[in-house]
């Protein structure tokens, strides 16, 4: 038999990366390569849509090159991204109308707290399973049509079209301007604020009150199906899955039983939790989602915490504060004391998502007395990414019942062996890495080879799985309370510093 090569492209917030399969879901080759972070102003994040474009190019040709293969040996092309951001173009030449705007960026704040007067919150968490925040890509959209001149007139005239990253790529991939399919998935599209989570389409009412015209909006799609064929380098190869980049995830970790979850640690973490075929309503801080969709099959749902910073906080200290030089060299910054030495920080550097969504909140380092060093504020930055993982969990708990026994971990923070232990140590859980940590690309083959007869279906994909590492919890549970309530009580100071129109 001759084996079968799945291709996946997954372009994050960071960088495009393309990873090349085999039938057993074993990684042949890899390239990835970074773009620009534009920042235009405090709080603002854009993206350059036509940069990435060419960086996926890129990193797909540099992936066949490592392989060894022509675009001809594979049998899909699966895409999976960074969801919410908006990148809005002209349909007849192609080109971006204005950068991308990233889901980091806050500019819509104010939108949101006016849609909310008016309309009221609880009309758009029930309708779309989404809390009214700047995350979402509707309100991007609805700035971009009211900022950018002359935009909203052509939009109404068909002449614009609207996509998060995932159709912006296929759009491109299957012939952009000669012919290119304009569509989304399921789950990109449950990440816009403007999809109906039961009915799977664009929602009318969302549309006005967001007042979105719906000739910008593609056609919502499922997970696994093919989209088009594929021109240019990887001319006849099917495009055939999209996924957001944290539900692709949760596919590669073969999280298909109800009430299995994964947390992804990279710039910030996504805890998901499947819960099956209905959509379970949030009164606990954390979204209600897609997880994906397999052709004509029926949906299964998760819910979703969404950490804004996580790995950034990493970045940050290294970056901004330039006490480590590169990410890894914190774990033994922080190793060499045995706690944080009183030291908090709350990262809500442009606010706090899941579970507590406020853009009021800002950053902050509580606890310092002179006893404190740079190492404890190493363990103390690695600390903010569990702790915040464990409010997510106990939400889950409140608004599921689930009690998450183990919990699958991935992304570029599972490097981190001190940070996985206290992990397990303040879920009271043993945390589980798989053998193939790039799930994220890992989930969009899959999908892809299931559209295209490659794998048949989701008990083959299971039985790839293989665990790596485990860490089990060791730490007293009185530590862990206590050190809980400390942590809550920093988070009660990072709220509430911020004013509308101030920085
Ligand atoms: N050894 C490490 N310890 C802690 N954080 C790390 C380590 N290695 C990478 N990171 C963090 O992980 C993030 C990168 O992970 P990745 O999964 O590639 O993220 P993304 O897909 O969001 O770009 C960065 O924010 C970085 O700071
Ligand atoms: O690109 P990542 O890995 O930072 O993921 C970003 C998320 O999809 C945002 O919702």
């Amino acid at each position: 038999m001759t084996d079968r090569f799945v291709a996946a492209i997954d372009q994050g917030t960071t960088s495009s990366r393309c990873i090349i399969f085999n039938q057993d879901g074993a990684i042949v080759a890899v390239d990835q390569r970074e773009h620009r972070q534009i920042f235009p102003k405090p709080g603002w994040v854009e993206h350059d849509a036509t940069e990435i474009w060419s960086k996926v190019q890129a990193v797909v040709a540099g992936a066949l090159a490592r392989a060894g293969l022509r675009a001809e040996q594979l049998s899909a092309l699966g895409i999976t991204n960074q969801r919410e951001t908006t990148v809005l173009w002209d349909r007849a030449t192609g080109k971006p109308v204005h950068n991308a705007i990233v889901w980091q960026d806050t500019r819509t704040s104010a939108l949101c707290h006016e849609l909310g007067a008016t309309d009221g919150q609880d009309r758009f968490r029930e309708a779309t399973g989404l809390p009214l925040a700047s995350y979402f890509s509707g309100p991007k959209a609805a700035w971009l049509l009211d900022n950018v001149p002359g935009l909203r007139t052509r939009a109404e005239r068909g002449e614009i079209a609207f996509g998060t990253i995932d159709s912006w790529l296929i759009w491109n991939l299957t012939g952009g301007t000669s012919g290119g399919v304009h569509v989304t998935d399921v789950t990109n599209a449950s990440r816009t604020m403007l999809m109906n989570l039961e009915t799977l389409q664009w929602d009318p009412e969302i549309l006005a009150a967001m007042n979105v015209p719906r000739a910008i909006l593609p056609e919502i799609r499922s997970s696994a199906e093919v989209y088009g064929t594929a021109i240019g380098q990887v001319a006849g190869v099917p495009v055939a899955s999209a996924l957001g980049d944290q539900q692709a995830a949760i596919f590669g970790q073969a999280c298909y039983d109800t009430g299995t979850a994964k947390n992804t640690y990279g710039t910030g973490s996504f805890l998901l939790l499947n819960t099956g075929a209905r959509p379970v309503p949030s009164k606990s801080g954390l979204i209600t989602t897609v997880g994906y969709k397999i052709g004509e099959q029926a949906p299964v749902y998760c819910l979703e915490g969404s950490i804004a910073i996580t790995g950034a906080l990493v970045q940050w200290f290294r970056d901004q504060l330039g006490i480590i030089r590169s990410a890894d060299e914190i774990e033994a910054l922080a190793a060499s004391v045995d706690d944080n030495g009183g030291a908090y920080i709350v990262p809500a550097f442009s606010g706090l998502f899941a579970p507590y969504w406020r853009s009021d909140a800002r950053g902050v380092i509580t606890g310092l007395t002179r006893y404190v060093t740079k190492a404890h504020l190493a363990r103390a930055v690695l600390e903010a990414t569990s702790w915040q993982t464990r409010e997510v969990v106990d939400a889950m708990y409140q608004d599921s019942g689930v009690q998450i026994t183990t919990l699958k971990v991935d992304g570029g923070m599972t490097a981190n062996n001190l940070l996985m232990q206290h992990q397990a140590d303040v879920l009271g859980v043993p945390v589980i890495r798989p053998k193939v940590s790039e799930t994220t690309c890992l989930g969009a083959a899959y999908a892809a080879g299931l559209a295209t007869g490659v794998w048949s279906d989701l008990d083959e994909l299971k039985a790839h799985w293989q665990r790596d590492v485990e860490w089990s919890p060791r730490m007293e549970g009185q530590v862990r309370e206590r050190e809980y309530a400390n942590w809550r009580k920093a988070v009660e100071r990072s709220l509430g510093w911020h004013e509308e129109g101030g920085q």
